[in-house]
């Protein structure tokens, strides 16, 4: 699988080195968390999240056929499988496939976020963080670091998502959102380069988090430090190589990244 689409996993290209388990200077002045699986429970992610909008799928489109933003989805989703002529039963075939195989497909992602957007809005969605990420990062950012998010999840995901935690509203500690449309895929460099751009802060300055060993070799080609997040509930046992792991934000270790200890 190439260009836009990619699963969770595959990432092209070789990975260089990360910041090593041992090396101790980052103090940052950005930090960048991914979503599933570092800040939340990608459990919640697979059970909830996507059965909720797996299941809703159809009847959006049959009730907003003709609306600009059906018309949108159907031609992205045809232009991706170049399928020009594909009708909407068919692109919605494709759709539940892409769901079923965890393809972070831009046209999924927003078509997504917007059932979700229905669910948090009526009370029966909550966005699942753990239990130490709000003070972890209301102390990150009152130590002066500026705080965005990078998920496969649309940015209105995202949004949604830590303004309706179990611990209230979170997005007051957020600076901003990148997702697959604003950043590009999270398995290329360039997209990190592009981020850097965008938040004005020097590769070098901006720690990435995330559960993903290939987002992080990504984000290290792109001069950016990495610290992988290994959560006590994933399946994956094994901490992420190249990369120093952590299982929750408020291990000792990366305490002292954030505060550059050497
Ligand atoms: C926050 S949006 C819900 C999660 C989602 O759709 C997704 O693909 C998660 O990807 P991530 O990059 O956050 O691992
Ligand atoms: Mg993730």
């Amino acid at each position: 699988m190439g260009g836009r689409l990619h699963r969770g996993s595959d990432r092209p290209g070789v990975p260089t080195p990360g910041l090593a388990p041992g090396r101790r200077s980052v103090n940052p002045q950005a930090v960048v968390l991914d979503i599933e699986g570092t800040v939340g429970s990608a459990r919640h992610v697979q059970d909830v999240l996507f059965p909720y909008a797996r299941e809703r799928l159809p009847q959006w489109f049959a009730e907003h056929r003709g609306t600009e933003r059906a018309e949108r989805l159907l031609a992205e989703v045809r232009h991706d499988l170049r399928a020009g002529d594909l009708n909407e039963a068919g692109v919605v075939a494709a759709l539940l496939a892409w769901t079923d195989e965890d393809i972070k497909a831009p046209a999924l992602k927003e078509i997504q976020g917007w059932i979700w957007a229905a669910g948090y809005a009526e009370g029966s969605l909550t966005g699942h963080v753990y239990a130490e990420v709000p003070h972890v990062l209301r102390r990150w950012a009152e130590s002066g670091a500026s705080l965005y998010t990078y998920s496969s999840g649309s940015v209105a995901a995202q949004v949604n998502w830590f303004a309706h935690t179990t611990y209230g509203d979170l997005t007051p500690l957020l600076r901003g959102y990148f997702d697959l449309t604003t950043a590009g895929s999270k398995m290329y460099a360039a997209s990190y380069r592009r981020i850097s751009e965008v938040i004005q802060v020097p590769a070098d300055a901006t720690l990435f988090l995330s559960d993903s060993a290939e987002e992080l070799d990504a984000a290290t080609e792109a001069g950016w430090r990495t610290v992988g997040v290994r959560r006590q509930d994933d399946p994956r046992r094994c901490p992420m190589p190249r990369h120093l792991t952590v299982r929750s934000l408020d291990e000792q270790e990366l305490a002292q990244l954030m505060k550059g200890t050497e």
